[in-house]
């Protein structure tokens, strides 16, 4: 099928795709170890007359081929035809579904995460010619702020980078709780009370998956106390994400003890099947960005009944106008919504600002690892959070510009550090030889 090419808008001249490497604190979760740098790249589309978009999407060797792959296919044509520049990436990458994706099936996509950068930079580029924000693209702003959580992590010592574990934190601007280590309940209660106190959060996530359930629920507890209802303002609401890692039983026998004092319990185990059997028992609702992660996963979900929340994420939902549409299922059939994240920098951050701005049932604050990164390659600094919230960008487009000194910088990292995709498998195996993922652990 041959697609129109409808050149009544800017065009696109040029695709500049930029892996970048950004200092990334040792966190653990259920897949090992963060390494000490997360990998993003950097989209940056030019049209014929110089106005440029941009977008930031989770960096990896084989999404940036994918992309360059494309790039001949989006050359020429008009920013505003997403509709068209979408089916022509349909047709270059073909469908893929859950099932090729094995065990990741929310990742390894060309479509949607090929998409998502395309689109983003494209609305970047919409809002500049029209001097509106993405928001008003996306219908309009329902709110000034947009509310995120705390994302609490189990973690080794230090801020991540070339130092690894042993990194200054003074150089990263880090404060030193956030520096410190935190393996136990202690650890995760100082580590929640320096994010609350810095960015102002009013919920708490913790990622789960690292230990033994009965600790990971004692740290639940333990945030419990120190953020309950004595608290002047009340009680913080509360969510744990063990990554699919606990088996029914445990998830039913934890989920219970946990259930009076959780908003959500995050994917406490993998597949529809199995979620839809641990919602069955728990009064808790249960969220999801790890078994419903696609149009195509929400037949299957709404027959079983696997989840109360889905956590949306323009980067895996394939761009901000699919996660408009995500929100209007999750409405039809009474489904929560929510945000996941990665490691990511101001770029993704103002996209997720404009989305969560828009959205009409945003019913919980939205996740963000923004806090442990301490690099920017936006200029005039980073995001600031107040009482946990973002203000939304009121300049046209996104309201972020890139800084190409910080992109060269960032760049030159990536080429230095040697990685070319996410692996905590490997990172964890350097501090714990012999560490295995297991995809249901307890
Ligand atoms: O909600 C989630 O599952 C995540 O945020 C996934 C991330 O990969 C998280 O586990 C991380 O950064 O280690
Ligand atoms: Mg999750």
């Amino acid at each position: 099928m041959t697609l129109p090419n409808t050149r009544t808008g800017p065009c696109i001249r040029e695709v500049r795709i930029t892996p970048i490497a950004i200092v990334d604190p040792p966190l653990l979760n259920a897949a090992g170890l963060h390494a000490p740098y997360a990998l993003r790249t950097i989209v940056e589309l030019v049209t014929e007359d110089g106005i440029s978009g941009i977008s930031e999407i989770p960096g990896n060797v084989a999404t940036n081929d994918a992309l360059a792959s494309a790039t001949h296919l989006l050359t020429g044509r008009d920013v505003f035809q997403q509709n068209t520049i979408r089916q022509v990436l349909t047709e270059h990458f073909g469908t893929e579904n859950a099932a090729q994706r094995g065990l990741t099936p929310w990742d390894q996509r060309k479509l949607v995460h090929i998409f998502s950068a395309v689109e983003v930079a494209c609305l970047d580029i919409v809002g500049k010619v029209t001097n509106r924000p993405v928001v008003d693209l996306l219908g309009g702003k329902l709110r000034d702020q947009v509310p995120f959580s705390a994302y609490l992590f189990y973690k080794y010592e230090g801020a991540g980078g070339e130092l690894g574990f042993g990194s200054d934190p003074a150089a990263q601007g880090w404060s030193a709780a956030r520096q410190a280590a935190a393996l136990d309940p202690a650890g995760i209660v100082a580590q929640a009370q320096a994010m609350c106190a810095e960015f102002g959060f009013q919920s708490i996530k913790l990622k789960g998956g690292v230990f033994d359930p009965s600790d990971e629920v004692a740290a639940m507890f333990a945030l419990r106390d120190a953020f309950g209802p004595d608290r002047p303002g009340g009680a913080l609401p509360l969510r744990i994400d063990p990554n699919a890692l606990w088996t029914v039983e445990t998830a039913i026998r934890y989920g219970r003890q946990l259930e009076p004092i959780l908003e959500y319990l995050e994917d406490p185990v993998r597949g529809q099947a199995n979620m839809a059997t641990v919602r069955k028992a728990l009064k808790t609702p249960l969220a999801t960005n790890m078994c419903t992660t696609s149009f195509d996963d929400i037949p299957a979900s709404i027959a079983l009944g696997s989840e109360d929340i889905i956590l949306s994420d323009h980067h895996f939902w394939g761009g901000l106008r699919a996660s408009m549409t995500l929100a209007g299922i999750c409405d039809t059939f009474g489904r929560g919504l929510s945000m996941h994240s990665n490691s990511h920098l101001g770029i993704s951050l103002a996209a997720m600002v404009h989305l969560g701005a828009a959205l009409p049932n945003l019913t919980y604050a939205l996740d963000t690892h923004y806090p442990w990164q301490s690099d920017e390659v936006i200029k005039g600094g980073r995001f600031r959070f107040d009482d946990g919230a973002v203000a939304v960008p009121t300049e046209p487009g996104l309201g972020v510009e890139l800084d190409h000194e910080a992109l060269a910088r960032l760049h030159q990292n990536y080429l230095t550090c040697g990685l070319t995709e996410r692996n905590d498998e490997i990172e964890m195996q350097k501090v714990n030889p012999g560490w295995q993922f297991q995809a249901t652990r307890w």
